[in-house]
């Protein structure tokens, strides 16, 4: 999705958390600029991402408790998996390393750290309430793509979403995928906190957006 159409469900989001557009934009370039020191050795490129997605069937794994359940049911060696935050640590403890991994560094870093030593590349979102992790992990990672809500600047991009799993949905779309499979997904999940449930009324919305295109 390109930014002129993003930004008026990016505004409405801004209003519903409360969350600052300058917060974002600090980490926007912050994460940028990072990008841009380590550039040599952590820079990945959107090819790479691109040959993983384009024509294949990907399965976006959420971390809701039914991740389990669902992966039994497909033949997961037929995907490009992608994976949001702490769904990679359960994806790894079913010994599944997800090609692609879509996070804005608030669950086990460590874990989506080792995925990438095995080869996964790591999508990561800066955004107002995460600098401080930005700033910390970023250099534990190698073959890096960097996203951000607001405007994309060099280095950084905005393919739309906003929670981890909803942004790996429309990471999917973004680099054309043939087909587009959710696991673990439980948008009424009720043992989650408020503010989980308002993210994750968000998340079924803008995945829906994606899906009936
Ligand atoms: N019932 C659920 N509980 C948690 N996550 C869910 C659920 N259903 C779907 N998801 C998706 O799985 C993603 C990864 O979940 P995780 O528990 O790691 O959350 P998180 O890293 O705190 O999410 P975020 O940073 O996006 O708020 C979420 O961003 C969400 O889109
Ligand atoms: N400013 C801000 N932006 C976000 C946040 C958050 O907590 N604060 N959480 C996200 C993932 O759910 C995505 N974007
Ligand atoms: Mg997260």
């Amino acid at each position: 999705m390109d930014f002129d159409e993003w930004k008026p469900i990016y505004f409405q989001i801004l209003d519903d958390f409360g969350f600052s557009i300058e917060r974002d934009r600090l980490a926007a370039s912050i994460l940028s600029g990072l990008l841009e020191e380590h550039k040599d050795r952590a820079l990945g490129s959107p090819e790479e991402l691109g040959s993983m997605i384009k024509d294949m069937d990907v399965l976006v794994c959420g971390n809701a408790p039914c991740l389990t359940d669902d992966i039994r049911t497909h033949d997961v060696e037929k995907y490009t998996v992608i994976a949001a935050d702490g769904a990679t640590e359960r994806l790894l403890d079913h010994g599944i390393v997800p090609h692609i991994i879509v996070t804005d560094l608030d669950g086990n870093v460590q874990k989506e750290i080792d995925a990438c030593r095995r080869g996964a590349i790591v999508v990561i979102h800066a955004h107002g309430d995460n600098i401080e992790a930005v700033k910390r992990y970023l250099s534990s990672f190698s073959k890096i793509i960097g996203t951000i809500q607001a405007e994309p600047l060099k280095n950084v991009y905005n393919f739309g979403g906003f929670t981890d799993g909803d942004r790996c949905v429309f990471l999917a779309h973004e680099f054309g995928a043939l087909n587009i499979t959710l696991a673990g997904f439980d948008f009424d999940d009720p043992d989650v906190s408020l503010m989980k449930k308002k993210k994750l009324k968000w998340a079924k919305e803008l995945i829906g957006i994606i899906l009936d295109k």
